[in-house]
C-alpha cells in the first residue's frame, strides 16, 4: 500500500548510487545496499571515524527534494541530531555528495518493523501480548519523547519502526522533514493506510494524528495486516474517514482493544496523548513489570560478567598448574631410580599443588553450572521481550521451547533472547532507565532541557495547498514519465466522474484500465492522491463531494 519502489520503478526515477567498497567523505565505506524507498537509497557503511561502527547513509537525489531545499534540509538535519532517545534512530549528521543529499543514522541490525511482521504473518503466529505490549511501550516512550519536544513525526508506519538490540526504535522521521521542511509534502503522499481522517478533512495535523498512526502500528502488530487497505485511494479513504475501527482479534485482552479504539477515534481531540496512554493503569502496570524484568536482566549481565572474569582466572590457573605439572614430570623422569624414591617421600608439595588443583577445577566447574543456569536465554529469536503468557499461551508455546523459564515473583515468564554484547547491555540500561524515569515522574515533562522548535506552538500543520498539489503532480510526471501520467490520470478521473467510484461496473470500452498501472502500481496510487487533493482543493467546504460509503 505504501510507495516503496525499487523493481517496480520506472528508469525515470532510476538514480546515481554508491558501489560496495567506495569511500565516501573519507570517513565511511559502504559495505551494502540496504534497500531504496519513496525517497533514495539506504546503504550500511563502515565509520572509519567512529570506531569502525556500523551506519546507514540515506542518500536521496536532490530532484527528489522540493525546489532549492538543501539549505534549509541542512538546519533541520542539524537539529535532529538534538534527539537522543533509546526507541529513536539516531541521526548523526548530513553532507552533500554531489547532487545528492545524503543523511547519516544508526544502524538498526535487525531490520524494519514490516519485514519483521510478515514473517511472523508467513509463520501464521501472532505475537503473544506482552510481547506486543512491551513494543507497544517502547514506541510510546518514543513518541512522547517527539511530542514533549513539539515534533510530529508524520509519517509513522511499520517499515519506519526499525529493531535493534531488541529494542524498537522511530526511524526516517528526519527525511520527511529534511526532504519538505518548509511544506507538508510528505503529510499528503506518505503511506496512506495510516493516515488519520484529519488529513483527509484537511483541518491539520497535529499530534493526535501521529497517534493516530501508532493506533495502526498497534493493530497491525497483533492482527498483522494494516488496520485500513485498499486497493483504490478513494475508498481506502472513505474507509478511514467513515469506516469502522477495526477491533483486535479475540486473543487479546479486552483492555488493549479499549487502548486501540480510543487511539483510532476520529476526532483527534478524543484520542489520548501518548503521555495519557503511557498513564493508562494497564499500560503502567505493564512497565513496571518490563522494568522490573530489566532491571533484572541488568543485574544477571553485569553478574555474569563477574562470573566471567571468575572463569577466565580459573582457567589460568589450571594452565599453569598444568604446566607445572609437565615441568616437574620431565624433572622427576630424568632422575636416577634412587633420586626418584627418595623424593617420593618428601613429596609434600606436590600433594599441597594436587590439592590445589582440585579446588580450583571445583571452583571452576561451579562457575560454569551457575553461568550455564544463568542464561535462560533463548537464542533462535532476534526480539527481547517479557512474557505474560495467559496459562493457554503457556501450553502452546512451551510445545517445542527447549529454553529454562522462571516464574518471577508476579507470575509473568522471563525470557531474553541472547548472550548480552556490550551494546546490547548498554541499549537496555538506556531503555531501563528512561521507562523508570517515567513511571517514577508519571510522565512529568519537567526534565526536558532541549526543545527542537520544528512545529508551531500547538503542533498543528496545515495539510495540503495548492503549492502542494502541484509538486505532488510533478513527482506523479517524474515517476512515470508525460503519456504515462496523462493515460492513468485521465482513467482515474472518468472512474471518479462516474456517481459512485467505488461500485462503478467498468463497461465502457474507453474506461480499460491502462497497461502501466500494472507495471508500476505505487506511482498510479499517488495519481489517486493527486486526484483525490485536486478535489479537495475546489471545494470550499471541509467535507469532500466523493460520495462516501
Ligand atoms: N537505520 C536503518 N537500519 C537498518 N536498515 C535500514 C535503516 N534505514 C533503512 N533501512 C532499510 O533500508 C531499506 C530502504 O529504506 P528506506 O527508508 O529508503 O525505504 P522504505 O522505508 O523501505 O520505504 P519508504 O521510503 O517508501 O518509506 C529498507 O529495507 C529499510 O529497512
Amino acid at each position: 500500500m505504501d510507495f516503496t519502489v525499487d523493481k517496480d520503478r520506472p528508469a525515470a526515477m532510476c538514480h546515481s548510487g554508491f558501489s560496495p567498497g567506495s569511500h565516501v567523505m573519507k570517513r565511511y565505506v559502504v559495505q551494502q545496499k540496504l534497500g531504496s524507498g519513496s525517497f533514495g537509497t539506504a546503504y550500511l557503511v563502515t565509520d572509519l571515524k567512529d570506531r569502525e561502527s556500523q551506519k546507514v547513509i540515506k542518500r536521496i537525489p536532490c530532484n527528489t527534494m522540493r525546489g532549492d531545499a538543501t539549505l534549509p534540509s541542512a538546519r533541520e538535519a542539524k537539529l535532529l541530531g538534538n534527539l537522543r532517545h533509546p526507541s529513536i534512530v539516531q541521526f548523526f549528521g548530513s553532507f552533500l555528495e554531489k547532487k545528492d543529499f545524503c543523511i547519516v543514522t544508526e544502524y538498526c541490525e535487525g531490520g524494519d518493523l514490516h519485514c519483521y511482521i510478515q514473517e511472523q504473518k508467513e509463520r501464521g503466529e501472532n505475537f503473544i501480548e506482552g510481547h506486543v505490549m512491551e513494543w507497544f511501550i517502547q514506541l510510546l516512550l518514543g513518541v512522547n519523547y517527539l511530542h514533549e519536544r513539539l515534533v510530529l513525526h508524520r509519517d509513522l508506519k511499520t517499515k519506519n519502526i526499525f529493531l535493534k538490540d531488541g529494542i524498537l526504535k522511530i526511524g526516517d522521521f528526519g527525511v520527511s522533514r529534511i526532504l519538505a521542511p518548509s511544506d507538508m509534502a510528505t503529510t499528503i503522499t506518505g503511506t496512506a493506510c495510516y493516515m488519520s481522517p484529519e488529513v483527509f478533512s484537511n483541518t491539520g495535523y497535529n499530534t493526535k494524528s501521529d497517534i493516530w498512526s501508532l493506533g495502526c502500528i498497534l493493530y497491525e502488530m497483533c492482527s498483522l495486516a494494516c488496520a485500513f487497505d485498499c486497493p483504490r485511494w478513494i475508498k481506502l479513504v472513505s474507509l478511514i474517514v467513515n469506516g469502522p475501527s477495526p477491533t483486535l482479534p479475540p486473543k487479546y485482552s479486552a483492555e488493549l482493544n479499549d487502548i486501540l479504539q480510543r487511539m483510532l477515534m476520529k476526532n483527534p481531540e478524543l484520542r489520548p496523548s501518548a503521555k495519557e496512554i503511557l498513564q493508562f493503569p494497564y499500560v503502567t502496570h505493564r512497565g513496571q513489570v518490563l522494568s522490573q524484568w530489566l532491571q533484572e536482566v541488568i543485574r544477571q549481565d553485569r553478574k555474569d560478567s563477574v562470573d566471567e572474569d571468575v572463569a577466565r582466572i580459573a582457567a589460568a590457573m589450571q594452565e599453569k598448574l598444568h604446566l607445572d605439572s609437565l615441568q616437574a614430570m620431565r624433572v622427576v623422569q630424568e632422575m636416577a631410580p634412587r633420586q626418584r624414591r627418595r623424593i617420593r617421600h618428601e613429596d609434600e608439595p606436590e600433594t599441597h599443588r594436587l590439592k590445589l588443583k582440585r579446588a580450583v577445577e571445583k571452583v571452576y566447574e561451579e562457575n560454569r553450572q551457575r553461568m550455564e543456569h544463568n542464561r535462560r536465554y533463548k537464542a533462535n529469536d532476534d526480539v527481547l521481550w517479557v512474557e505474560d503468557r495467559t496459562s493457554e499461551e503457556k501450553d502452546i508455546c512451551s510445545e517445542g521451547e527447549d529454553s529454562e523459564q522462571e516464574e518471577s515473583t508476579d507470575g509473568s515468564v522471563l525470557t531474553i533472547s541472547w548472550t548480552l554484547s556490550e551494546q546490547q547491555s548498554s541499549t537496555l540500561r538506556a531503555y531501563q532507565s528512561c521507562l523508570q524515569r517515567f513511571l517514577d515522574s508519571s510522565g512529568d515533562s519537567a526534565e526536558i532541557q532541549e526543545s527542537v522548535p520544528w512545529d508551531s506552538e500547538d503542533t498543528t500543520v496545515s495539510v495540503c495547498s495548492e503549492q502542494e498539489i502541484a509538486l505532488l503532480r510533478q513527482e506523479c510526471v517524474r515517476l512515470l514519465g508525460e503519456d504515462a501520467f496523462l493515460e492513468v490520470y485521465n482513467y482515474w478521473k472518468q472512474v471518479y466522474n462516474q456517481q459512485d467510484p467505488d461500485t462503478v461496473e467498468i463497461e465502457d470500452e474507453t474506461l480499460r484500465e491502462p497497461q502501466v498501472m500494472k507495471l508500476h502500481p505505487h506511482p498510479c496510487y499517488k495519481v489517486q492522491q493527486l486526484l483525490f487533493l485536486e478535489e479537495r482543493i475546489e471545494v470550499e467546504s471541509p467535507e469532500p463531494s466523493f460520495t462516501w460509503l
